[in-house]
């Protein structure tokens, strides 16, 4: 067993959490309120400028021409096709692409992206890793789970749906696994309970996620 299937072995409960929240079983029944998918598409656009900076920062700690390519392709990917789906969605909101990339950040949004973006920063590539991991792997699930709901044939979520759960992705889900499990076969436990400990602050921060669109968390003041 790798390493990162061990992980969400031991943080199952959260896993679960992740897979089972309102916001993403709402999405699979197609009966999500439109105005939390709106507020939640913004809020993911703004996460994904920081989110791609993850790639790039993957690319400079890569150690190999291999990585660094993959790593390359990630963040082309991330700018062109992922966030393509979430500048369609603006579209038909009648958002401009300028006030969607200048959205302000929610608490949660930005708690974060500060996160993930400091621990690539100060970490190396196995925790970068570990905090990239449960963002794809958690999406990849979530995409497969959903494929062949109802909300896969639903006017605004198919897209949502289609895009998650397409064979690209699971490959570009499937490298990252890989890379994690193999960099991390001569971890001391002491490593392996950090980088547990970032896989799991990242995985309950997706959790956040849903929950802050769900809400549509705003700031106090
Ligand atoms: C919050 C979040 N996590 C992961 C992904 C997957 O790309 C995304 N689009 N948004
Ligand atoms: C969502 C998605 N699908 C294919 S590539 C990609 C971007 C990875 O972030």
């Amino acid at each position: 067993m790798g390493f990162s299937q061990e992980i969400i072995t031991e943080i199952d409960n959260i896993w679960q959490a992740n897979l089972n929240h309102p916001f993403v079983q709402e999405i699979g029944a197609g009966t999500l309120p439109i105005k939390k998918f709106k507020y939640y598409m913004i809020q993911d656009y703004v996460y994904l400028i920081d989110y791609a900076k993850m790639f790039a920062l993957g690319a400079l700690k890569s150690t190999d021409l291999t990585t660094m390519t993959q790593f390359s392709k990630i963040l082309q990917s991330t700018l062109t096709e992922e966030m393509a789906l979430h500048r369609q969605y603006a579209a038909q909101f009648n958002i401009d692409e300028g006030t969607l990339a200048s959205a302000e950040p929610s608490p949660t949004t930005l708690a974060y992206t500060n996160y993930l973006l400091s621990v690539a920063q100060i970490g190396g590539q196995a925790e970068l890793l570990a905090a990239l991991l449960p963002c794809m792997w958690g999406y990849e699930t979530i995409g497969k789970s959903l494929a062949h709901s109802p909300g896969a044939k639903h006017a605004l979520y198919g897209e949502w749906i289609a895009m998650y759960s397409s064979s690209e992705f699971s490959a570009l889900t499937e490298w990252l696994i890989q890379k994690f499990d193999t960099l991390t076969t001569q971890q001391t436990s002491v490593q392996r309970t950090h980088l547990t400990n970032i896989f799991k602050n990242s995985l309950r921060y997706e959790v956040l996620f849903w929950e802050m669109a769900y809400q549509e968390e705003k700031w106090l003041v």
